[in-house]
């Protein structure tokens, strides 16, 4: 869990105070090799073409592992087994105060299909695929922490 902000675009200071948060629900993808899911955010979408892991909004009453399971059906065509709460950040963009809530997910069903004009790559750290958006540079972090002193 992380109590830091992290402030994105604008050189502002943290001014999320009285800003509504939206809740994000999102899933690191790990297949059976260790690696990780990134997908391109889609067109038409704030920070369209910039990697991320996949997920979305939570809409009203959902769990967050209820909304991640939603959204990688809507997304990328798989049905997610269990959802495992890892970390959640808080990220001030412009545009948005969101928090996500990033959870590790190792079963899936389906194959990976694309319904909304993204790419994906299975990726390593460190990673191929750039830009990658703000909001997920620290899972990356934290990923490399977790492989330099496994849990
Ligand atoms: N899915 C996802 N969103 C992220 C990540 N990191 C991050 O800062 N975000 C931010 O979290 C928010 C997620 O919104 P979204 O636009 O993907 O969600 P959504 O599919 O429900 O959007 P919609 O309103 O178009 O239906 C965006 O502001 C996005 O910039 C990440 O790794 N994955």
């Amino acid at each position: 869990m992380s109590a830091e902000v992290l402030v994105v675009d604008g050189g502002r200071t943290a001014d999320q105070a009285g800003r509504p948060v939206t809740e994000v629900a999102v899933g690191v993808l790990i297949d059976a090799q260790g690696r990780f899911l990134l997908t391109s955010r889609p067109p038409g979408k704030v920070y369209a073409g910039y990697w991320e892991f996949p997920g979305g909004k939570l809409e009203a009453g959902e769990s967050v592992e209820e909304a991640l399971r939603r959204e990688l059906i809507e997304e990328i065509g798989v049905c997610i087994g269990p959802a495992h709460a890892w970390r959640t950040q808080l990220v001030d963009y412009p545009h948005a105060l969101v928090r996500l809530h990033f959870c590790k997910v190792y079963a899936w069903s389906g194959e990976l299909q694309m319904h909304e004009g993204q790419q994906f790559s299975w990726e390593r750290l460190p990673v191929q695929c750039a830009p990658v958006l703000a909001g997920t540079v620290p899972v990356l972090r934290w990923l490399e922490e977790e492989a330099a002193a496994p849990r």
